[in-house]
């Protein structure tokens, strides 16, 4: 462990100082595309400015043989394209794979200056972190970067959960967590085939019914209720991610076509306190920009606890309802996400523009 005076300094002479904190960029949707894929890779320039995250995978999902083809077409459309308010991520080849070396070595010095982000899978512990860190900061001085390229790392294994307090804390350069579920499903043995979302076996069931001599009656209709496999998880992250000043993503949602289960585990996730989710498929772009965004009710709400708190201590009756010092600050974090987004999102600025607070 680094000691408090060290931790802020350069891990290589020469290479751009880590950041003290970290911005909250907005990041909704983070759009998967595979850069070897020609038909993908096209879609990419249209893109911008449409989402808030463009990350070109070299990992998972990209067949052994297309790796290179992968990391080659992630070099040509980082040169060739204007990101503009779209962030430039990445994700690497697992940290014990034959390539994540090359992809390292070839991204930074080639497009480095371009890449907000680097997403590294599989993450185990705090060491997995140091070394990134550490050969970031060579690559860097060595490319002559003046700004630090942030980490990410998936939450996919059982002893990444573990350890995730000390994931959070191994660098400055830490922007964030996603949960893959469908490498932690595999790690913890879980019993799902699916990747991310809910199962239908996953269930807590009414009590049954008792007849008048109060006899259950275990083979009358009972209401079952699906419970959400992925709560633990997502709120340690969390928990987690809040405490260290980083942010909280849900990763992915793999029945495409089940746009309506993807927007409930979605939304799940934001109301948790995560700041977005992966979209694998362009229909989910549009998904998580709803979801990930407040709705106007809420805006409106939040801005009229907040006038009528005043200096936002005491309490006052809205509607019923009692607000007092800690409601104000659960719209205050409303307020301040809405206007975030509001700045990259014309749309969005429209409709909280629009909002009259009243009394
Ligand atoms: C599970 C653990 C993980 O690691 S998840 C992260 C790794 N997986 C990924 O990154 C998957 C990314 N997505 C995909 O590979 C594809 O979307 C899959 C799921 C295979 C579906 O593709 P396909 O059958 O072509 O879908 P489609 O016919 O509906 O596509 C319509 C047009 O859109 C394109 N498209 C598709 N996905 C993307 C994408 N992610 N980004 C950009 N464009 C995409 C398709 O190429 C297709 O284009 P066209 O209309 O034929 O020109
Ligand atoms: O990489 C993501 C996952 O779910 O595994
Ligand atoms: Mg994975």
């Amino acid at each position: 462990m680094r000691p408090a005076k060290d931790f802020f300094a350069p891990l290589a002479v020469g290479a751009p100082a880590p950041p003290r904190e970290i911005p909250a960029r907005p990041s909704r949707a983070i759009h998967f595309f595979d850069p070897g894929n020609e038909k993908m890779a096209a879609k990419v320039p249209a893109m911008v400015g449409t989402v808030d995250v463009l990350l070109g995978n070299l990992e998972d999902a990209v067949k052994a043989e297309n790796k290179e083809k992968s990391r080659q077409g992630l070099v040509d459309i980082g040169k060739a394209t204007d990101f503009g308010p779209t962030q430039f991520w990445t994700r690497i080849n697992s940290l014990d794979s034959p390539w994540v070396l090359d992809d390292l070595t070839t991204l930074v010095p080639e497009i480095g200056h371009k890449l907000d982000v680097i997403m590294v899978p599989k993450v185990q512990g705090a060491e997995d972190i140091h070394y990134v860190d550490r050969l970031l900061a060579q690559l860097e001085a060595k490319a002559g970067l003046d700004r630090p390229i942030l980490v990410h790392a998936i939450l996919e294994t059982a002893r990444g959960v573990a350890n995730i307090e000390e994931i959070c804390a191994a660098s400055p350069r830490m922007q964030g967590l996603s949960l893959g579920p469908a490498d932690l499903a595999a790690d913890r043995r879980m019993k799902t085939t699916r990747v991310g979302g809910g199962h239908p076996g996953y269930v807590v069931r009414q009590d049954p019914v008792k007849d008048d001599l109060g006899v259950p009656q275990y083979d009358a209709e009972r209401t079952s209720y699906q419970q959400d496999l992925w709560h633990y998880t997502i709120a340690r992250m969390v928990d987690a991610c809040a405490m260290h000043g980083i942010y909280p993503y849900y990763g992915p949602f793999g029945d495409i076509k089940d746009t309506v289960a993807c927007e409930d585990q979605f939304r799940n996730a934001f109301l948790l306190g995560c700041v977005g989710a992966w979209s694998l498929h362009p229909v989910q772009i549009t998904i998580a920009n709803k979801v990930f965004s407040p709705s106007v009710e809420d805006v409106a709400h939040a801005r009229r606890v907040i006038a009528a708190m005043g200096d936002g201590t005491g309490a006052v009756m809205i509607d019923g309802k009692m607000e007092d010092d800690a409601s104000v600050k659960q719209c205050q974090v409303m307020v301040a996400l809405a206007e975030e987004l509001a700045e990259i999102d014309p749309e969005l600025k429209k409709a909280y523009d629009a909002i009259e607070v009243t009394a």
